[in-house]
């Protein structure tokens, strides 16, 4: 195998082929916040117990919030860009599930260079819930994906996830913070080779290997 963990240094700019990209800079601060509060509403939803007029009136405030936002909806695909601290940019879709900064779905996952790989943390409530009291697997496999995904970009090549192994080596617990790092391992021909961990107190609780293969660009 030949190893070649520095492809090319700068990722492409998305609007060159056609994407919509926003600055993450350019998320208005009100739309942050309702981010927030939505999360907040999905958890307390999970989790109620509360009675009928309690649950209807809450019904009927969800349905004025979600009027309130009337038709306006972003492009599916659009991206947003951040900036790193040494100027290089860095892509990821405004809506990913795992990392989008205005997806309330999404935990979300912050993932900052270190060394040569990346490292986030993030900490999983009972929506994310599998077995009582611990993460689902399948959100696991998400974290290590895109942990793997984002290290193989950051590298500076378009990738996507070909193959994707996941070892659940104990079990990750909810609300507690959970420690991923992912980083390019090797790379040959078209294929990038990723590893990462999820950590909780030091322990490893899973492991991802993936094989991204570099998206070949117009031009
Ligand atoms: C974008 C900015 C975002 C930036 C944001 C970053 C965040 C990332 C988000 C997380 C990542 C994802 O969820 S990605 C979404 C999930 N993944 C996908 O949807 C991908 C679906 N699959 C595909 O589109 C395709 O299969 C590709 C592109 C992966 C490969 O197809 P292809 O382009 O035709 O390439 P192909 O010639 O078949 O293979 C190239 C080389 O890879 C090997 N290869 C191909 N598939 C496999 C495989 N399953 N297992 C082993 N090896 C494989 C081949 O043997 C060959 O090696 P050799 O002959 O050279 O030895």
């Amino acid at each position: 195998m030949t190893v070649d963990t520095q492809p090319a240094p700068r990722f492409p700019d998305p609007r060159d082929f056609g994407f919509t990209v926003l600055d993450e800079a350019e998320i208005p601060a009100e739309l942050t916040a309702l981010v927030g509060q939505v999360r907040s509403l999905v958890d307390a939803v999970a989790h109620t117990e509360a009675g009928p007029e309690a649950l209807e009136r809450a019904r009927a405030a969800a349905a004025e919030a979600t009027a309130a936002l009337g038709g306006e909806r972003r492009a599916i695909g659009a991206m947003v860009r951040h900036t790193r601290p040494d100027g290089g940019a860095e892509y990821g879709t405004v809506t990913n599930i795992v990392a989008g900064p205005t997806n309330p779905a999404a935990p979300p996952l912050r993932l900052e260079r270190d060394g040569d790989g990346l490292r986030g943390e993030v900490v999983l409530g009972g929506v994310y819930q599998g077995p009582p009291g611990l993460v689902h697997g399948g959100w696991i496999a998400a974290l290590l994906d895109q942990a793997l995904g984002s290290a193989a970009n950051a590298a500076g090549v378009p990738c996507l996830t070909a193959k994707l192994d996941v070892d659940y080596r104990d079990p990750t617990p909810l609300n507690v913070p959970l420690h991923i790092t992912a980083r390019v391992t090797g790379a040959e021909r078209r294929k990038v080779f990723v590893s990462a961990e999820i950590r909780h107190n030091g322990e490893v609780t899973a492991e991802g290997t993936a094989i991204m293969v570099r998206i070949p660009l117009p031009g």
